[in-house]
Parts: structure tokens; C-alpha cells; sequence
């Protein structure tokens, strides 16, 4: 056992984790095993893209100590705003250090030659005052860490499991149907994208993705689900589900979209959370033992939170201009206002099954980190204030309807996010800011742009 000095920082406890020759070796075993030359370390933006270096095996042992740095900006997908100001980067162009999390190793299905690991991130040593410290911009390690704060504080776990839809495109994927019919569940579609799902499970599992079931949903659209588990589980296999997506559109010449609504009429790419709270073996959102539909008072009290902030949480489940086209298009299962419900699938949060909350406002561009840091946040305050949820199925008409309406644009979401205290809570303060300031940029530039549906209203019309 090492002996730690009172100032070690989070950067030395990880290096120190990274020295553990265990670990190591069972990582360094798999990499002669599957004769690997290639080592990604990834890390995550807050777009939910996965970036990284490439780095030669042979320096294994050296990145694991070292890490690899990166400009700051990268977190921000070095999106400059439209003052020309390059968000994210801080005030010079400083880097931040990766170390990757040993147990985060896989080795890539389609190019047996290549391994990754996630990594987590930190403030190069060298920095004075906050050197070693984690880096505040860094999604992925900040939704470890409040989850473990979250579990010293309430002694539960929050398990979820993500549902996200995809859209493929190409030929030979092309649907058909009758008009007034729709595709969903039919084998002969299923068996058009056989290729894709096929393709798609098998990186899965080799991925760590206990791939569990899949349909097909309306034209173009996949659903293929993965078992459940801790959420910043849940959150790297999303972000690994969407590069094995990446990786099958390229093999097959095909196109692979998550776009939250491609098209008006046809269902959007949700990516529906479903959310359970455990104590050792215990899920305490249901009683044990009985058999109908129904929440335990705990349960009430974490949907409680999380319909009380729905409305705060908007930007962060549904973070695009084009997130808010799938609530709008009534009637295709996504919802258009904040509601609970038994086994409807309209409502926000629908009770899916004894214990499960499923929360569908996120849609398949989520930031799985982001949405999960958030879901932790309201849920601690639904329990600590005992929020109720009202009845199932209360609208805004209802006498003692309690929560503010869903907004139904990225502009009106952002300002829901700015006055909710609680949901901005659950992020660092830098990440909440960032994620203002790139996205009030993203609006404002949807709202400064001319579109293909204003040509079509006014470019011939006379007054
Ligand atoms: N499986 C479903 O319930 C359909 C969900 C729908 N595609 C959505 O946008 O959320």
C-alpha cells in the first residue's frame, strides 16, 4: 500500500490506480492476445462526441502514467461563437490532461488491431492553484463523481437503460407500406436491415453491450436495446453504440442517423431513459411483492423531481434546434407536455414496468452524461422535498397541476435551464455555462437562418 501525501491530487490518485499491476497486466494480456497496435484514449464533448488520440501500443505503460493532452476547446467541439469568440478554451490556449480508466479497455470488433479506453480528465499538474484538480468541463468524469456523491448521500444507485433510435438510410433499406399503415414490428423490414441489426449487435456484445432485443419502428428506424445498468455505464455504452452505428454505416455504404426528427409525419430518434433506484438488491421505486401497476413512496418522490424539473432539464434532453420538431409532431409516442402516466406511451414519464420510470424526453443526440448528472440532481430533490407527482395523467388544466410547461423550442428551453437552479446543480458550473453559451449560440444561429420552408411560404407569395 502506498502511502499518500496530504496534498495528492485526483490526477495522482488515478496515475496511482493506473499503476496497479494487476490491472495493467490484464489489460497488457489482452493487448498481446488480440495483437493490438493502436490505442485510442477517448474522451467525450459536450456534444456527445467521442474524441481522442491515437497512441502505439508500445507506449502503454508510458500514457497510462502521462496520460495524453488535449486543447481545452475540444470539450466545446472547438465551436466559436458568433462573435468569433472560441468557447470552451479558456483564457489561453491552455490543454487538459486524459488518463484513461484501465477498465474501460475493449478492443475494436471491425479492426482487432485497434483498443480503446474512455479516459478521465484533469488539470495538466503544472498548473498552479488548481494543477491535478478534475478538469471542470470534463462530462464524463463529473457524472462518475456526483453519482458518488449521490450514494454516500441517499445510499441508492441509480440503473437506467437507454433506448435509442436510429435512422439508416441506403439502398436496399428503402421501406414499404401501405399508405395510412405503418412499417413498425414487420419482419420483411427487419429482414431489409438484416445486414445492419446483425452488424450492430455483434460489435455490440463484443463492446460490452449485453444486447437484449430490437424492432423496427417506422421507415428507416432501429431500436436496438442493451441490458440496463449503473448509469455512467449506461452513458459509455451509448457513446460506444453510436460509433458501432458509425462503423456499420460505413461498412455497408448505408447512412446512420440520429437526428432527433428527420422528417415531418414519420416517428423521431428518441432515446428514452428508463430509470431505476437500487439499494443493494433492492429497487425501492417499487414495494415488493405486489404485483400491480404501481410506485413505492420513493418512487413517487424521484418522478416527483424529475416532472418538477422537466421543464429546466429540456436543454440538456433535448439539446438541438431539431430536438423540438419530435414534441411538436403530436401523435408519433414522443411527448408534448409534461405528464406521468401507468402504461401510456405519450406521457413524459411512463411507468413501464413495477420499479421503472421511463423518462422520454431525451432523444438519440442526448449527452448521456449530461442527462444523467441532471436526472441524479432532481431525483435527490424530489426525495429531499417529497415532491408529489399528482395523478397520473393530470394535464395543466387539472385543479392542482404543478409543474411548468414543456418548452417547445431550443430558445425557451435555455431559458428554463437558466432559471433552474437544481438542474444547472446538476453539472459543474462550468459545464452549465458552457453548455449555455454553446447552445444560445446554436439558437441564435437556427433563428438568423433563412429556411427551405420560408422559401416555400413567401418567396413567390404577393401580398
Ligand atoms: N418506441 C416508442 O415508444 C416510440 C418512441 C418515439 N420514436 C420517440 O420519439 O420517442
Amino acid at each position: 500500500m502506498t502511502t499518500r501525501s496530504l496534498n495528492t491530487t485526483a490526477l495522482d490518485s488515478h496515475r496511482e490506480q493506473n499503476a496497479d499491476r494487476d490491472a495493467v497486466d490484464t489489460v497488457r494480456k489482452r493487448i498481446t492476445e488480440a495483437g493490438v497496435e493502436y490505442l485510442y484514449y477517448q474522451s467525450v464533448t459536450l456534444g456527445g462526441r467521442a474524441v481522442g488520440k491515437v497512441v502505439p501500443a508500445v507506449h502503454l505503460l508510458r500514457n497510462l502514467e502521462r496520460g495524453v493532452q488535449m486543447h481545452r476547446a475540444v470539450v466545446a467541439d472547438f465551436q466559436t461563437d458568433r462573435s468569433g469568440t472560441l468557447l470552451g478554451g479558456g483564457e489561453r490556449a491552455a490543454e487538459f490532461t486524459a488518463l484513461p480508466d484501465l477498465d474501460t479497455f475493449a478492443v475494436l470488433p471491425w479492426d482487432t488491431g485497434v483498443g480503446r479506453f474512455f479516459c478521465r480528465l484533469y488539470e495538466p499538474a503544472h498548473r498552479p492553484e488548481c494543477g491535478g484538480e478534475p478538469f471542470a468541463a470534463d462530462v464524463r468524469g463529473h457524472l462518475i463523481r456526483r453519482h458518488r456523491e449521490f450514494t454516500e448521500h441517499t445510499g441508492l444507485v441509480l440503473r437506467s437503460g437507454c433506448e435509442p433510435e436510429t435512422t439508416w438510410t441506403g439502398p436496399g433499406l428503402e421501406a414499404s407500406h401501405r399508405p395510412d399503415a405503418s412499417p413498425a414490428y414487420r419482419i420483411e423490414m427487419l429482414e431489409r436491415n438484416r445486414p445492419v441489426y446483425q452488424k450492430v449487435i455483434t460489435y455490440g456484445r463484443a463492446l460490452g453491450l449485453d444486447m437484449i432485443e430490437g424492432d423496427y419502428e417506422d421507415p428507416g428506424q432501429l431500436e436496438l436495446n442493451w441490458m440496463y445498468d449503473r448509469a455512467e455505464l449506461t452513458a459509455d455504452r451509448l457513446i460506444t453504440f453510436r460509433q458501432i452505428c458509425r462503423q456499420v454505416a460505413r461498412e455497408l455504404g448505408v447512412t446512420a442517423s440520429f437526428m432527433p426528427k428527420p422528417a415531418i409525419g414519420v416517428m423521431g430518434n428518441g432515446c428514452h431513459h428508463n430509470l431505476s433506484l437500487w439499494r443493494g438488491t433492492e429497487n425501492v421505486l417499487a414495494d415488493p411483492g405486489r404485483r400491480e401497476l404501481h410506485l413505492s413512496g420513493t418512487g413517487r418522490h424521484a418522478l416527483g423531481g424529475i416532472l418538477a424539473h422537466a421543464a429546466g432539464a429540456m436543454a440538456v434532453m433535448g439539446s438541438t434546434v431539431n430536438s423540438y420538431k419530435r414534441y411538436w409532431d403530436a401523435g408519433l409516442f414522443a411527448p408534448g407536455r409534461i405528464d406521468w402516466g401507468m402504461d401510456d406511451k405519450t406521457c413524459t414519464v411512463r411507468l413501464s414496468a413495477n420499479g421503472r420510470l421511463e423518462f422520454k424526453l431525451p432523444d438519440a443526440m442526448v449527452n448521456p452524461y449530461l442527462s444523467h448528472a441532471v436526472l441524479l440532481a432532481v431525483i435527490s430533490d424530489g426525495l429531499e422535498n417529497r415532491i408529489d407527482p399528482g395523478p397520473p395523467q393530470a394535464t395543466a388544466e387539472d385543479p392542482g397541476f404543478r409543474f411548468p410547461a414543456l418548452p417547445m423550442n431550443l430558445g425557451e428551453a435555455l431559458t428554463a435551464f437558466g432559471d433552474d437552479a437544481v438542474v444547472r446543480g446538476g453539472l459543474t458550473e462550468e459545464i452549465a455555462a458552457l453548455h449555455l453559451a454553446c447552445k444560445s449560440d446554436e439558437w441564435a444561429r437556427f433563428c438568423a437562418a433563412v429556411t427551405d420552408w420560408e422559401h416555400m411560404m413567401y418567396a413567390e407569395d404577393t401580398p
